[in-house]
């Protein structure tokens, strides 16, 4: 099939999707994580003006990541416009960090004073009760004039990002990355809008317009063969989307099908694994589910990664969108959570 023709199949296919074929996509034991260039919808964005040619391979990204969610719940992106160079500079001032004493690491240490955010200790992060095997700096969306009250004083994730003074470059560049992350964050959420709703802006205004975010620098000591100890244990992750910036060449990021069996996440230079988060279910109605994962460093390099999760606004009522029931033969399979409460929730957990 010629590569024009092959298109046009693929939007066809998507046309078709759209009506009712959406619940017969199963789940069943992927065995591979996809990976998807995105650069149609970075075009996209930069160039609202478009062409049908762009429509065309719009389309076709959506449809991709459509069948991702549906199939895997997560996906590799790659052609995603952030410099190469700024991915791998979050990581190395991260190992650059991890490396000082624990005395200058506990300057910026986690309280509930800081409303959780701030250094963890190896351990200090549970995981279903068992200590995960990881060192980790927590940050949440400030609190600053555009998200007043939200979290007033008496809540408990209020309080103040930790920066640390050394690395020196660490808050510049961090606060960039946040920046463009954010934007890629919206960028892949609106593909989901399409392929979900068929609008781009189906979790704009009250959704996720005004979205809340965490950031984790998280580092692994090598665990080398000790398979008793696990960096972080099987979890779902709690909002929209997770971008992961991981390590290149150690593998230690697994995914579970299906079966039951681990999949691995191996690291892809220059790409960040995607993978949805317990909101988009609900919202879904199920037809995208987060899958769990988990993280085993058992090699014997000490290994670094940061994920970026994009979420709902802090208090949006998440509740199955109405085209989703209406596949579903009307049935609402989750009840209304608001998304503030849900991350409350697993926070207070997160800690013994
Ligand atoms: N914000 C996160 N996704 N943290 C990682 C998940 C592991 C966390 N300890 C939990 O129990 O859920
Ligand atoms: O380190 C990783 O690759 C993933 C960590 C993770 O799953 C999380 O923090 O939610
Ligand atoms: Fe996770």
């Amino acid at each position: 099939m010629s590569k024009f023709r092959s298109v046009l199949f693929a939007v066809a296919k998507l046309e078709h999707f759209n009506n009712n074929s959406k619940m017969t996509i199963s789940r069943a034991s992927f065995s591979s994580i996809p990976i998807i260039d995105i650069s149609p919808l970075i075009k996209m964005r930069s160039h609202p003006k478009h062409y049908d040619q762009d429509d065309m391979k719009e389309k076709k990204v959506v449809k991709e990541i459509d069948e991702a969610c549906r199939k895997v719940g997560f996906f590799y992106v790659q052609g995603h416009g952030v410099p190469f160079e700024m991915i791998d500079l979050v990581r190395k001032l991260g190992h650059d960090f991890f490396n000082l004493s624990t005395e200058e690491k506990h300057t910026i240490k986690m309280t509930q004073a800081s409303g959780w955010r701030g250094y963890q200790t190896l351990g200090e992060n549970v995981t279903k009760g068992i200590s995960d095997m990881h060192e980790a700096i927590d940050y949440f969306r400030d609190c600053d004039a555009e998200f007043p009250r939200l979290l007033h004083e008496d809540h408990p994730l209020s309080g103040r990002n930790l920066w640390p003074s050394s690395p020196a470059a660490f808050q510049p560049v961090y606060k960039q990355y946040l920046t463009i992350m954010q934007d890629l964050g919206r960028t892949i959420l609106e593909a989901i809008g399409l392929a979900l709703v068929g609008s781009r802006d189906a979790f704009e205004g009250t959704r996720a317009g005004n979205p809340f975010w965490l950031l984790r620098v998280i580092g692994y000591p090598p665990m080398e063969q000790k398979v008793t100890e696990v960096g972080c244990g099987e979890h779902t992750d709690y909002g929209l989307l997770t971008l992961v910036n991981q390590d290149d060449g150690i593998r230690a990021l697994q995914v579970k099908n299906e079966d039951g069996d681990w999949i691995w996440a191996d690291p892809i230079p220059g790409t960040f694994v995607v993978n949805i988060g317990d909101m988009l279910k609900v919202w879904s109605n199920g037809e995208y589910m987060p899958t769990v994962h988990r993280v085993l460093n058992d090699g014997s390099k000490y290994r670094v990664s940061v994920p970026y999760f994009y979420e709902p606004n802090f208090d949006a009522v998440v509740e199955p969108l109405d085209i989703c029931k209406k596949r579903a033969e009307g049935i609402s399979k989750y009840a209304p959570v608001v998304y503030g409460d849900h991350l409350t929730n697993k926070i207070l957990n997160n800690f013994k």
